[in-house]
């Protein structure tokens, strides 16, 4: 009732009265619902001037109604009636709902029941009635209920009891579809209740074994990043054992070379020699040797001294290197002036020719360095399944043989 009493205050704040008018209309009902009659006829009172005054037809047919209710609550039944027929002169041109129409014929039906007039009150029961099944409401039951009720009422205060007793029957009836419908409505609406907790349920159910299927999820991630994690711990490991080998096996290398080459020249020494003719022999591998000295080196070094040998030594290393197939030949400084070239080929083809080149390159190298030719003996030494030591006596002496008959030497350059 407060919230009526500001939405009228508010109202009358505002300008236009007339948009306050449903506003008070309002107020208007509920003193009246509330039993504060004489509040509910001032409201109305106030309503009734404004609808006079502007001629609101739809108000001048609810103040005056409003008023015979207030009327007919203070059991005024004359003035009461009065009102209702004023209302009434304004039902047809005000756009009311037909409802107020059936109210309106029940409260008057009530005043002409108490002024004991029952037929008229009759009358205006029936057009209730009327008006009811020309009125197609989901409201009509509720309003046939009153309306019957009513009937049986003026009947039975009439004395006659035949008649109240059948629409009491009607009334009854109706009662009792009312009661199957709304048990019926009751049902469907627990019906529904049923399903939508079901579908809650559902729902639970679904976000349950959705949640479960996410904690699964993170344990098969979990699971995959720990293979992930071993297979790259693995790899980590292999690689850096790789590395290591690699490294290792460099440093053997090194090592290996270190030792196994001559430091003046870069050729392998002597023990290499040895180490690569044990192997091939013990591999059945076939190759060839050629021995090659320095022809009267010690007389080249009292000459020109020791630097400008060295750098003949060099210089030969060089078209040695130049002239043979380093990926195939192994050339190795054996001795102070003496190398040998390990061919891995068995056959000697293409070795004189070779050696021809060196000879060449030597040449043309030392030219500028010195006024003497520069001159190597050589001897090729093939392999016939002898044993290591044969092999080095052999190039043993193959170099002694140059220096036996180094002044004849056919290779002599
Ligand atoms: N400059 C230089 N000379 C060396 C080197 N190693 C050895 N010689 C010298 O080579 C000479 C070898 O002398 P010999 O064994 O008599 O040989 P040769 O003088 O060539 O005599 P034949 O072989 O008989 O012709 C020696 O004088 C050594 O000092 C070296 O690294 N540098």
């Amino acid at each position: 009732m407060s919230l009526a009493y500001q939405a009228d205050s508010l109202a009358k704040l505002s300008n236009n009265i007339l948009d306050g008018l449903p506003a008070k209309y309002n107020l208007c009902m509920i003193l009246l619902r509330k039993e504060l009659l004489h509040e509910a006829q001032e409201c109305y009172s106030e309503m009734k001037d404004v609808s006079v005054q502007f001629d609101l037809p739809r108000y001048k047919f609810w103040n005056p109604s409003g008023l015979g209710k207030v009327a007919l609550a203070n059991k005024e039944y004359k003035k009461a009636l009065n009102y209702f027929e004023e209302a009434q002169l304004y039902e047809n041109t005000a756009i009311v709902n037909p409802a107020h129409l059936i109210v309106l014929r029940n409260n008057q039906a009530k005043a002409y029941s108490a002024l004991q007039q029952t037929n008229r009150a009759l009358d205006r029961v029936d057009d209730a009635l009327k008006l009811i099944e020309s009125y197609h409401s989901p409201l009509n039951n509720r309003y046939l209920r009153q309306t019957l009720r009513l009937k049986a009422n003026v009947l039975e205060k009439a004395k006659f009891f035949e008649r109240a007793a059948n629409v009491y029957a009607q009334y009854i009836d109706l009662l009792e579809e009312t009661e199957l419908e709304t048990k019926a409505i009751l049902e469907q609406e627990a019906k529904s209740f049923y399903e939508a907790e079901q579908h809650k349920l559902q729902l639970a159910l679904a976000d349950q074994k959705l949640a479960t299927q996410e904690v699964e999820l993170k344990k098969l991630q979990q699971e995959k990043s720990l293979t992930l994690a071993y297979i790259l711990v693995f790899i980590v490991t292999v690689f850096s054992a790789l590395i290591f080998w690699y490294f290792q096996r460099q440093f053997r290398l090194s090592k290996v070379q270190y030792f196994s080459k001559d430091p003046l020249t870069g050729l392998f020494n002597r023990l290499y020699l040895h180490n690569r003719l044990e192997k091939l022999i013990a591999d059945h591998k076939g190759f060839c040797l050629v021995t090659l000295d320095l022809y009267e080196f010690k007389k080249f070094n009292d000459k020109y001294g020791y630097l400008v040998g060295d750098e003949v030594l060099r210089q030969l290393a060089a078209a040695m290197k130049e002239s043979f197939r380093e990926s195939q030949d192994i050339i190795v400084r054996s001795g102070g002036e003496e190398f040998v070239i390990l061919c891995v080929s068995p056959s000697a083809e293409g070795v004189e020719a070779r050696l021809d080149t060196v000879k060449q390159k030597l040449l043309l190298k030392t030219k500028q360095m010195v006024d003497d030719e520069v001159k190597f003996n050589t001897k090729v030494i093939r392999y016939t399944h002898q044993g290591l030591t044969t092999l080095l006596v052999q190039i043993d002496n193959a170099f002694r043989g140059h220096s036996n008959r180094k002044q004849k030497s056919q290779n002599v350059a």
